[in-house]
C-alpha cells in the first residue's frame, strides 16, 4: 500500500514537472513575439511583469515603452511567456468587438475572478457570459435608470448633511473614504433592495472588507515577508501549472487571496439572503412579472435555468454587481473633485452651469436627465475625468486560436519591417492598455496627458469610434464592455451636481502633488511615503454661501 503511495506520489511530481517544463519550452518558443520590439526582459522567471507590479505609480512605465516603440510591443510576463500590449485603437476595437468572445480573459485573471465573485457575469465566457449578458440587460437601460436618479440625489444630500452635521465642512475631508458610502448604499438599494447603512455608520463585514480590499493589493503590501518575485510568481502558477494541480494549491490561499475570499465569503452571505427575501416577497406576485430591476431580472432567470446552476451564476453575479457597481465610481468622483480642487477656474465654470439650472428649474425641483445633459462643461469634467483616470488600467485577455489583430498605427519590428498587422499564435496572452489608449497623443492630441476638459467641446471631430461612452476605453468596449456605464454616468452626475452646489474643494495646505495613482488591482490615490495611510484624498471642503 505504502509503495502504491509513494509510486503515485512520484508519478504526480514527474508528470507535473514534465507538464511544467514542456510547457515553458512551448510557451518560450511557439508563443514567441520576438519579430517586435519591446523592453528587454529583466528576469526569465518574472519578464517585465515584476517592474510592471511594483511600479509605485499606474501606467509610468508602460508609457515609458509606449513612447519608444509605438503603440504594440512585446513585453515579457511570468514564467518564460511573451505578452502583446497593445493600445492601438483599431487592435483595441478588433480584440474587444469585432472578435466576440474570440480574446477570452487570462486563466490567472478568470481564477481571481472566479475566486472573488463565483460563476457570475465577470467570469463567464462565451455562451454562458451571453445568456447572463443578455438576462442582465434591460435592468441597465437608459429608461430603467432614470428611476434611480431621485435615489442618487436624494443620497447625495444625505453625504451633504452627514459632513455639515459631523462639522467637517470649512476642514480637510479624506474623500475617498465618503464616496463608497454612497456609492455602496445606492448599489444595495437600486438593484437589490438591500440597505448597507454605510453612510449611516451600520457596522458591516461587506462593508469593513471593501475598505481594505484594494490597499491589500498595493506594491508594498502584497507580501511584505515573503523574498521578492513571490508575490507575484504565485498567483501566476494556475496559467502554467495542469488544472487539478492549481485547484489543489488554491486550498493554500496566500494573504491577497484570503483577503478575496474573505470578500467572498462575506458577499455569498449578503446575496444569499437578499435572493431568500426577494422570492419569499415575489412568490405569487404577479406584478413583479414585469420588473426589470437588477434583482427581479436574475430572479426571472432562475425560473428558466436548471436552478442550482442558475443561482450559482446569479449570486455570482449580484456578487459582481455589488463591487463593481459602487468603488469605481466612487473612485471615479474622487479624481475627478481631485482635478477641480487643482483647477478652480473649472470648478467655478461647472458651478456657473449648476446656478443656470437651478434658475431655470427651481430651487427644490428634481434634476431630469434632460437637465444634467443640458451642462456642456459639467459633462466634459465627467469624461475628462475617465479619461484621465480610468479606475481599471489594463484588461488581459488571451487568443482562443491563431490570429492576426489589425492596427491602425503602424509599428517597426526588430527586423526594421513596417507592419501594420501582427500574428497571435492560440493561447498569446494580450494587455490591452486602457490608460494608455485613453492618452494617445495620436488620438488627443499633443496635450494628451494634460486635464483639459474644452477637448470634449472643442474636438466635435471623432479621430476614433471605440468604447461605450465618449470615445474612451474607460468602460471598455465590445461583448464585455461595463454593463453598468449608464449606472455610472448618471450616479456621476448627480454626485457632481449635489456636491458642487453646496460646497467648494480646493487643496489641503500641503497641497496634492505627493498623491499617487497607486496600483492594486483597479487604481487607488494615496500618499507618496506614506502609504501605511491608506486610501487617500485629502480635499479642503468649504461650504457655498
Ligand atoms: C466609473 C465607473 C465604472 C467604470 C470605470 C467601470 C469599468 C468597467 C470595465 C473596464 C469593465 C470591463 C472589465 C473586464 O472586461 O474585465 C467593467 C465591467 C463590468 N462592470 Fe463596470 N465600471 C463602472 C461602473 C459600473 C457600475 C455602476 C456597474 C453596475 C451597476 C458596473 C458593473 C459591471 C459589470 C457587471 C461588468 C462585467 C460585464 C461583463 O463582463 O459583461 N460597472 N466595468
Amino acid at each position: 500500500m505504502l509503495g502504491t503511495v509513494v509510486k503515485a506520489i512520484f508519478a504526480f511530481i514527474f508528470i507535473s514537472s514534465a507538464y511544467i517544463l514542456f510547457g515553458f519550452v512551448y510557451r518560450y518558443y511557439q508563443r514567441s513575439l520576438k519579430f517586435l520590439r519591446g523592453p528587454p526582459r529583466s528576469s526569465l522567471l518574472t519578464g517585465n511583469d515584476y517592474e510592471i507590479i511594483h511600479q509605485e505609480e499606474v501606467n509610468v512605465i508602460e508609457n515609458k515603452w509606449f513612447n519608444e516603440y509605438g503603440t504594440a510591443f512585446r513585453t515579457s510576463t511570468c514564467y518564460g511567456e511573451d505578452a502583446l500590449m497593445v493600445a492601438d485603437p483599431r487592435a483595441l476595437q478588433y480584440v474587444l468587438h469585432t472578435s466576440g468572445y474570440r480574446f477570452p480573459k487570462s486563466i490567472d485573471s478568470q481564477q481571481i475572478t472566479k475566486m472573488m465573485f463565483g460563476r457570475g457575469i465577470l467570469w463567464a465566457e462565451g455562451e454562458v457570459h451571453n445568456r447572463q449578458r443578455k438576462a442582465l440587460n434591460p435592468a441597465f437601460s437608459a429608461t430603467q435608470l432614470r428611476q434611480f436618479l431621485s435615489l442618487f440625489q436624494r443620497s447625495t444630500a444625505r453625504l451633504a448633511n452627514k459632513w455639515k452635521e459631523e462639522q467637517l465642512v470649512s476642514s480637510v475631508v479624506n474623500v475617498s473614504q465618503w464616496l463608497p458610502k454612497i456609492t455602496l448604499d445606492v448599489i444595495g438599494e437600486s438593484a437589490f433592495d438591500y440597505k448597507f447603512g454605510a453612510l449611516d455608520g451600520h457596522a458591516n463585514e461587506l462593508g469593513e472588507i471593501f475598505k481594505h480590499m484594494f490597499y491589500i493589493l498595493t506594491p508594498q503590501c502584497r507580501f511584505p515577508s515573503l523574498p521578492p518575485n513571490t508575490d507575484y510568481t504565485l498567483p501566476s502558477l494556475p496559467a502554467v501549472l495542469p488544472t487539478p494541480l492549481a485547484n489543489f494549491l488554491c486550498r493554500f490561499p496566500t494573504k491577497e487571496e484570503t483577503r478575496f475570499r474573505e470578500f467572498s465569503d462575506a458577499s455569498k452571505k449578503v446575496a444569499k439572503s437578499v435572493f431568500r427575501t426577494a422570492t419569499e416577497a415575489a412568490n405569487g406576485q404577479e406584478d413583479s412579472k414585469g420588473s426589470k430591476d437588477v434583482l427581479s431580472v436574475l430572479l426571472r432567470s432562475n425560473l428558466t435555468e436548471d436552478p442550482k446552476k442558475a443561482l450559482d451564476e446569479d449570486e455570482g453575479s449580484t456578487r459582481t454587481i455589488m463591487l463593481a457597481g459602487h468603488e469605481t465610481t466612487a473612485s471615479t468622483t474622487t479624481w475627478l473633485l481631485f482635478e477641480l480642487a487643482k483647477s478652480p477656474k473649472d470648478q467655478q465654470r461647472v458651478y456657473a452651469e449648476i446656478r443656470d439650472v437651478r434658475a431655470r428649474i427651481g430651487v427644490e425641483a428634481e434634476l431630469a436627465v434632460s437637465d444634467y445633459d443640458s451642462m456642456p462643461f459639467f459633462n466634459a469634467v465627467i469624461k475628462e475625468a475617465l479619461r484621465l483616470h480610468p479606475i481599471v488600467p489594463t484588461l488581459a485577455r488571451q487568443a482562443a486560436s491563431d490570429d492576426s489583430i489589425p492596427l491602425d498605427f503602424p509599428i517597426i519590428t526588430e527586423s526594421g519591417e513596417e507592419i501594420s498587422q501582427i500574428p497571435v499564435s492560440k493561447g498569446q496572452r494580450i494587455v490591452l492598455s486602457i490608460a494608455m489608449y485613453n492618452r494617445l497623443t495620436q488620438v488627443w492630441g499633443d496635450d494628451a496627458n494634460e486635464w483639459k476638459p474644452e477637448r470634449f467641446i472643442i474636438d466635435s471631430k471623432k479621430k476614433t469610434a471605440l468604447g461605450v461612452y465618449a470615445n474612451l476605453m474607460s468602460f471598455s468596449a465590445g461583448v464585455r464592455a461595463c454593463i453598468g456605464w449608464r449606472f455610472a454616468i448618471m450616479e456621476l452626475q448627480a454626485i457632481l451636481f449635489g456636491l458642487l452646489e453646496k460646497f467648494e474643494f480646493s487643496p489641503p495646505p500641503g497641497g496634492l502633488d505627493d498623491i499617487q495613482r497607486v496600483p492594486a488591482g483597479i487604481m487607488i490615490p494615496m500618499k507618496k511615503n506614506n502609504w501605511q495611510e491608506g486610501v487617500q484624498m485629502p480635499l479642503h471642503v468649504k461650504a457655498r454661501e
